[in-house]
């Protein structure tokens, strides 16, 4: 009898189990456990244009966070957008001297034209000769087969703009200690901006940065630069309005070197209101910055639509400080991109970066070959 007992028992088990699993499968509809046998149940399948309404069950409210941060844009897209911008603000410049070497025949109205073209984009009267001379050279026809005129001119000019010169930033430091670069050129040239885009890319790149805003001359440039660095969750070393700029940079690359970051970026005043005094305050600066830390680069921002006078500028900066690369910003405004050989001439100093808008990731690292790639569309 017990034994029957425990048989009907059993039995009955067997069949509310054998129904609650029936009833399971069919309301969630599947016919095949989840793939490795988790107990993630697959959400309910969901009509296209329900998946942008709110859940019945709204999820908990998320906790009071810090504002969001900006993603600075990747180098691969950052880099194709600044080319195409590139190639709309100088691409006049390089087709048109493509156009007239292509012409038929190669007389010395077009060749002055050739040199006009160059002197116009702000080459320079020297190295406007020199191309000018080795393209009559190499395009002069003497039988067998015409050389390209494409080719030939892109290979001068490559060669003008310097492909081997070492355009790399100093951006690390070495013994543990960051990497300073100092920014410095007269007011407006867009210091300010070039060392907030500067930070970003360093972000985008996983580098730690602080900024110090060491243009105390100006209290918008202070703000400016805090919100630079905001944006992307940098620290920005700021001091009272008018207050010591050196005590400032020298605060910022403290800061820096206690908290192990990778870059200090310090932005300076640019008043060019004589000699004597922009040489005291940067070699101030400098020399202060140095108790803690080497100056890794010196970055003279220039203005590229400012042509001669940009480059009196220059001289007056390289000076006082040892610049060690050079910022053209603004170029998608000008096309005057010969700026570029004239200023490497006068300073010997490469380029290193160039400007292209206003726009926060409107900054590009400087390359010859795809600088006149851009030229010659
Ligand atoms: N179109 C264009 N504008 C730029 C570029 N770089 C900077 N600017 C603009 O130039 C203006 C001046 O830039 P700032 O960064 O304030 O110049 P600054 O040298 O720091 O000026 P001071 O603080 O007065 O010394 C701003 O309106 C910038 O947006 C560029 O590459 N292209």
């Amino acid at each position: 009898m017990g034994e029957w007992l425990y048989l009907v028992i059993a039995i009955a088990v067997a069949g509310v189990a054998l129904l609650v699993g029936l009833l399971a499968r069919g309301r969630s509809g599947r016919s095949v456990p989840p793939a490795g046998g988790t107990d993630v149940v697959a959400p309910p399948s969901t009509a296209p244009e329900d998946l942008d309404a709110a859940p019945a069950e709204a999820a908990p409210a998320p906790a009071p966070t810090a504002p969001a941060l900006d993603k600075p844009e990747g180098t691969a897209s950052r880099m194709q957008r600044l080319r195409a911008r590139l190639a709309g603000s100088q691409g006049g410049f390089g087709r048109g001297l493509l156009a007239l070497l292509s012409r038929d025949k190669l007389d010395e109205d077009t060749w002055e034209s050739i040199e006009d073209t160059l002197l116009t984009a702000d080459v320079g009267v020297a190295p406007t000769q020199q191309v000018v001379d080795n393209l009559r050279t190499r395009l002069r026809v003497e039988g067998g087969e015409s050389p390209d005129p494409r080719t030939v001119l892109r290979e001068e000019l490559v060669e003008l703009v310097g492909p081997d010169l070492d355009r790399r930033l100093r951006i690390t430091g070495e013994d543990g200690r960051p990497g300073v670069v100092l920014v410095v050129g007269v007011n407006g040239s867009g210091k300010t901006t070039t060392v907030g885009k500067i930070a970003r890319i360093l972000v985008a790149e996983d580098k730690s940065v602080v900024l110090g805003a060491a243009d105390t001359f100006r209290a918008a440039a202070v703000d400016q630069l805090a919100t630079w660095g905001e944006r992307v969750g940098v620290e920005v070393v700021r001091g009272p309005e008018g207050g010591d700029p050196a005590s400032v940079a020298f605060d910022a690359v403290k800061s820096g070197v206690d908290r192990g970051v990778d870059t200090v970026i310090v932005d300076t005043a640019g008043r060019l209101q004589n000699k004597a005094g922009l040489m005291d305050e940067l070699g101030k600066v400098k020399r202060v910055i140095e108790k803690q830390a080497p100056v890794t680069e010196v970055l003279l921002v220039l203005d590229a639509t400012t042509g001669q006078n940009g480059l009196i500028q220059a001289r007056v900066f390289s000076e006082v400080v040892d610049v060690t690369g050079i910022v053209l910003t603004k170029l998608d405004g000008s096309a005057k991109g010969g700026i570029v050989v004239a200023v490497q001439r006068e300073l010997g100093v490469p380029v290193k970066l160039v400007g292209l808008g206003e726009g926060p990731d409107d900054l590009a690292p400087f390359d010859a070959g795809a600088f006149v790639d851009a030229l010659l569309g």
